[in-house]
């Protein structure tokens, strides 16, 4: 085999701003849900890797949180987070939403990025073309030029699926020569729990406008089979808030509203098991759990 038809394998992370699109545009890639997507910004906690197959090559997506100037303690664990990943992969897609001015958060990545990973290429990527015209693409790839320099510029639009195979290609393009590191057919190696968590997070986040995402949290307490059923997991978990106030909001009146939010995760997680499961879903206050380190392990991070 000559070194042009070698097989090829590694690591890609997209950063961006909140919303920018990363989490959408690796479930495109990847042809599955695997990442969690929201229309609320800052969603995804966890690094969730997607994996792309292709006959020549294998891409391991590794989903980071945005990367946002740290105020709390989880700030920066969400940050030091990033900057890990960018330490690791072979390639990172810089991602900019073709819809929105290239702001002060675009260039503060920007910066991050030159400085943390100097020796890994990046490629900026337009993203939500679907959303604008020619002309307004144009602009946008012009600017985001100035912003760093790009190993190469691409855009693309993860929903009418326009140019998802050039990104592809770029991407593994950047990948070093080696076997496939994941058996066939693998799409995560996120423990389950994590994503569990995260789509209960996803459910009770739904249609709650006036709080910030950032105070709520979701943590797995047990998942065992129920005795003598081979048919049912029972899931026990906490959605913790940081105020009282708070609590009632999920809650709702009369419960309706947490009973919602767990018909909806319950949907969600069957799908992912494949079994049936049972939701004991309870919502606790756990003052100022984003400034505290025994809280912020116990929930992951
Ligand atoms: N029209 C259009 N909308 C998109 C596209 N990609 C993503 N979106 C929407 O943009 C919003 C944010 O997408 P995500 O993929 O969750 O963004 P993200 O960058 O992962 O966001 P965080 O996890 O908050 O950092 C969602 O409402 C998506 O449906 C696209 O190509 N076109």
């Amino acid at each position: 085999m000559t070194s042009l038809d070698a097989h090829r394998s590694g690591f890609a992370c997209f950063v961006g701003r909140p919303n920018a699109g990363k989490s959408t545009l690796t479930n495109a890639l990847v042809g599955s849900k695997v990442a969690i997507t929201s229309s609320k910004p800052q969603t995804t906690r966890h690094a969730i890797r997607g994996i792309v197959h292709r006959p020549d090559a294998q891409l391991i997506i590794v989903d980071t949180p945005g990367l946002h100037r740290p105020r709390t303690l989880l700030g920066q664990r969400l940050n030091d987070l990033v900057y890990e990943t960018w330490s690791e992969v072979d390639v990172v897609g810089f991602c900019v939403p073709a819809d929105q001015k290239i702001g002060p958060g675009d260039r503060y990545i920007a910066e991050q990025l030159a400085k943390v990973a100097k020796r890994t290429p990046v490629i900026g990527v337009v993203t939500k073309t679907d959303l604008v015209g020619k002309q307004q693409v144009a602009e946008q790839l012009l600017a985001l030029q100035q912003v760093m320099e790009f190993a190469d510029l691409v855009p693309c639009s993860a929903v009418d699926s326009y140019q998802m195979d050039v990104l592809a290609d770029l991407l593994v393009g950047r990948l070093p020569e080696g076997p496939q590191l994941y058996p066939d057919g693998e799409l995560t190696d996120e423990p389950e729990t994590t994503l569990i968590a995260e789509l209960i997070r996803e459910a009770a986040l739904e249609g709650v406008r006036d709080e910030l995402p950032h105070s709520l949290a979701v943590g797995i307490e047990e998942m065992v089979p129920r005795e003598g059923r081979d048919d049912l997991i029972d899931v026990h978990a906490v959605i913790y808030v940081e105020r009282q106030s708070q609590k009632a909001i999920v809650i709702g009146r009369g419960g309706e509203r947490l009973r919602a939010v767990g018909s909806q995760a319950r949907k969600h997680i069957q799908a992912l098991l494949g079994s049936k499961i049972y939701l004991d879903l309870h919502v606790k206050v756990a003052k100022d759990w984003q400034r505290d380190p025994k809280q912020l392990r116990r929930l992951g991070f």
